[in-house]
Parts: C-alpha cells; structure tokens; sequence
C-alpha cells in the first residue's frame, strides 16, 4: 500500500471521530471550510514553486495533497475515485482532449 492509500484510509476512518482530536475530523464535518483551506495550501504550493525552493515546495504539496483528499471526502469522492478518473485519461494525451474540446 503507497502512502496515498494509507493517507486515503486514514482519512476515511476520520469520519465520524472526535473534531476536538482529529483536524481530519473537524474538517470532514465543514466541507466548507475543508474547500477552504486546500484553496490555502493550494497557494502556498505555488508561492513555493515560483520561488524555486524543492524542499519547501515537496512539504507544502504534501499540504495541499492531504487537503485535497480531504476536500473531495467531504464530498464523497474517493482517491480511488480520482484513480479511476486518471485512468480513464490515459489514453488520450493533454494536447489531445484540449483540441477536442475547441472543435
Ligand atoms: N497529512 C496530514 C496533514 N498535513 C497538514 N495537516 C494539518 O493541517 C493543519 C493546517 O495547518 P495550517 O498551519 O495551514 O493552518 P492552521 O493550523 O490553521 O494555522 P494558520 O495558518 O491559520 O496560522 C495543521 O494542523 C496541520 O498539522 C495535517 N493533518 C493530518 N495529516 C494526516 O492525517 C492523519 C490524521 O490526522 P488527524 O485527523 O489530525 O488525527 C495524520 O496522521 C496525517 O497522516
């Protein structure tokens, strides 16, 4: 099992626990506020790849990774969700599908 997976795990078995021991759980009751704060790891993520520094950059995409599972959760939507969403994709390049799209 890769570290994502058992992030994912962890993070499904968060529902329901105690918001007062768990930021996993406090976020899964506020699906608001968990949009919220990946929008602000998001961002941190991009200061840090602007400004070129790989070791920051590495701990503020394992932010904004661990806030995006937890976004999509409290939503219902999986990793593995997302995994098949990847796979449906890979058989068709990026340039591809975006020329597909302005026809
Ligand atoms: N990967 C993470 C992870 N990454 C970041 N964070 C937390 O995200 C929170 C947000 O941090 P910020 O500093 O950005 O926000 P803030 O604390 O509100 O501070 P300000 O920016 O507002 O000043 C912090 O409490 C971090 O510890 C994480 N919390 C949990 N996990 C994983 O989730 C597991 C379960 O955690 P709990 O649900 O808390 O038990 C952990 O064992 C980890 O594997």
């Amino acid at each position: 099992m890769s570290a994502l997976d058992r992030l994912a795990a962890t993070i499904a078995a968060r529902r329901g626990a105690d918001p007062a021991t768990s930021w996993t759980a406090r976020l899964l009751a506020d699906p608001d506020k968990a949009a919220e704060k990946f929008g602000e790891e998001a961002v941190e993520a991009v200061i840090e790849a602007v400004r070129a520094d790989p070791a920051k950059l590495t701990s503020e995409a394992a932010d904004a990774l661990y806030h995006l599972l937890v976004m999509c959760a409290a939503r219902g939507v999986t990793l593995a969700d997302i995994e098949a969403e990847l796979t449906r994709r890979e058989s068709r390049s990026g340039l591809e599908e975006k020329a597909a799209r302005r026809r």
